[in-house]
């Protein structure tokens, strides 16, 4: 995909994909605990999702098997995780409530759509091509098209720069304390999705400006006003 010149004018939308397109953020936990249950580590689910969620699943290995790992063996375990994972989700697979009117409004609108995710392609392709999404999407950038995830801005900056907006006309959608972190530090608003995390979660972050337990409530003319 080509960069393009940002258009001061241009509005984008960057969706974070787990957790908030689908609501699937405990299937993604308890994979993560099947797999280091395999290893004999038993982990904590709340404290495991705070400070991981929306980052790469190699960062999440290399902190918590070893830095030193070689990266044919993190691409190893992660694929057994990502494997675990979709073997669990498969038959709940289903877009948050309001989802598609959203998006249908916003290309309306000429809005631009894009992903920002800390996934991989199996898992990007499996979602999106699953819900049959991905036709929407301006771009979808997922873990190999950047070097770092979230709380690194990389996902969000990137997306914005191939829809041609400038971050502070991007509206991210975030489900995670991580992803709502990148976002701010790529200087973008963030619209918090509660599928995971209580609002009281996000009290600390100055970027969010607003909070729903899903898409259904959501006005396009109030979140750009
Ligand atoms: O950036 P997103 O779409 O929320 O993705 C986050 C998830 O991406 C997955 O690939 C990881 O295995 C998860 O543990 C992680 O939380």
């Amino acid at each position: 995909m080509t960069a393009r010149t940002t258009a001061p004018d241009k509005r984008a939308l960057i969706f974070d994909m787990d957790g908030t397109i689908v609501d699937n953020m405990a299937f993604h936990t308890q994979s993560w605990i099947t797999f280091f249950e395999r290893r004999g580590r038993a982990i904590d689910a709340d404290e495991f999702f705070r400070t991981t969620a929306g980052r790469q699943g190699k960062e999440i290995i290399r902190s918590h098997m070893g830095e030193h790992l070689e990266d044919d063996e993190v691409a190893l375990l992660n694929h057994e995780k990502e494997a675990v994972y979709r073997e669990l989700y498969a038959p709940h697979l289903k877009a948050v409530d309001g989802f598609e009117d959203l998006i249908a409004d916003a290309r309306s609108q000429g809005i631009a759509l894009a992903v920002g995710t800390a996934a991989p392609p199996a898992n990007v392709e499996f979602t999106l091509d699953g819900l049959d999404l991905r036709r929407h999407f301006e771009t979808v950038v997922g873990a190999t098209d950047v070097p770092r995830g979230k709380p690194h801005p990389d996902v969000f900056l990137e997306a914005a720069k191939r829809c041609g907006a400038e971050p502070a006309h991007c509206i991210v959608f975030e489900d995670a304390p991580l992803g709502v972190e990148a976002a701010r530090r790529a200087g973008m608003r963030v619209v918090v999705i509660t599928t995971t995390l209580p609002r009281e979660a996000f009290a600390e972050f100055d970027n969010v400006i607003a909070i729903v337990d899903d898409f259904s409530s959501l006005s396009l003319e109030t979140l750009f006003a």
